[in-house]
């Protein structure tokens, strides 16, 4: 297994992760143990191939600080390479599940920059800045898991660049939502202008969403497709997205991530490259183990089949 390329993993002694009980596996272990190292998230393993990933910033609304951008990343970049990860919820612990970027860690840069008087030099801190956080971000987007976001609450500024880089959005009936970075003075740079006119389908609403920093609740989310599912409270949320995630876990991994590739790369291509992009990808996993099993499953009617790890 790689492990995450962090900086600032700094915890040597494992403190226990709020964790499920986990089956006796090596690598699903090993995926604990690195995040069990991290300051800002939880990491457990509910049901066989699934993984948790909480927020765990409660007495901070689970707003984005410095650890919590590079901890992100490690963690997908930890979980999309490993054999026993085939889908990833992604919740948040305490009231909300995230009040954006920690905008204590704003004035922080703030003062960091104030170290330089040269423009061009306090640029070069801004740029490589924001570079760590949209990586952060895109991680969850890069990682050939299926990533489902299970939303309580605040969703907001940050939150929503998080969520829009998933692949399905459930939340609760009491979720709302903010594209607020207008209201501290900036456009959002780590991915809400580029992906929420995507997934909602419409320029019209994301500009209103994003010049406005309007506040939307649960039911228009999921009128406009920014969620799929709205559940009565967090316990039936997370209820269904482990259950959705156990469903996308029992297929062929080689199917499903090939899946997600094909859907991520074609949402900012042509039709035509991306159809001439899973022909290249298919003319091998049509040879695959996985595809002989699965239609044989179901002419058979069969159990289901049992995938080898990927
Ligand atoms: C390079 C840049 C990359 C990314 C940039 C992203 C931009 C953004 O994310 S813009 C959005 C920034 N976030 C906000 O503006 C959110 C502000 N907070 C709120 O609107 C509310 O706190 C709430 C999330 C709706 C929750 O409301 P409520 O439940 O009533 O709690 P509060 O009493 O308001 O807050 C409790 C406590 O938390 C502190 N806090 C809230 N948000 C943040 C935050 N983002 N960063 C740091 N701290 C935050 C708030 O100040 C309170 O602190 P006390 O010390 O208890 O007073």
């Amino acid at each position: 297994m790689s492990l995450p390329r962090i900086t600032n993993v700094i915890r040597l002694a494992p403190r226990l992760v709020a964790m499920q009980p986990c089956r006796n596996n090596s690598s699903a272990q090993a995926a604990i143990e690195v995040a069990a190292q991290f300051k800002t998230l939880a990491i457990s393993s509910p049901k066989p191939f699934v993984f948790h990933v909480e927020l765990n910033r409660p007495k901070k609304l689970n707003a984005i600080n410095r650890d919590m951008w590079l901890e992100i990343r490690a963690c997908f970049e930890t979980l999309a390479v490993n054999p026993d990860c085939r889908a990833i919820v992604l919740s948040a612990a305490g009231k909300h599940f995230c009040a954006g970027i920690d905008l204590s860690s704003m004035m922080a840069l703030g003062q960091q920059l104030a170290d330089y008087d040269d423009v061009a030099r306090k640029g070069v801190v801004l740029e490589r800045t924001i570079k760590i956080y949209q990586d952060s971000i895109t991680a969850v987007e890069l990682c050939p898991k299926p990533v489902i976001m299970a939303v309580h609450q605040a969703c907001i500024g940050a939150g929503v660049d998080l969520i829009t880089a998933a692949d399905i959005r459930y939340s609760t009936q009491d979720a709302f939502f903010q594209v607020k970075e207008v209201d501290i003075g900036m456009a959002a740079d780590v991915g809400s202008l580029q992906r929420l006119p995507k997934v909602i389908g419409s320029q019209s609403l994301a500009r209103e969403l994003c010049f406005t920093g309007r506040r939307f609740e649960s039911a228009e989310a999921e009128r406009c497709g920014l969620v799929s599912r709205v559940y009565p409270d967090k316990e039936s949320l997370l209820a269904g997205a482990i259950a959705l995630a156990e469903e996308i876990a029992s297929k062929s991994p080689i199917a499903v991530q090939t899946t997600k590739e094909s859907m991520v790369y074609s949402l900012d291509h042509t039709n035509q490259e991306g159809l001439d992009h899973i022909r290249i990808i298919n003319k091998l996993n049509l040879q695959s183990e996985d595809f002989a099993q699965s239609v044989a499953a179901q002419l058979t009617k069969d159990e289901k089949p049992v995938f080898a790890k990927l």
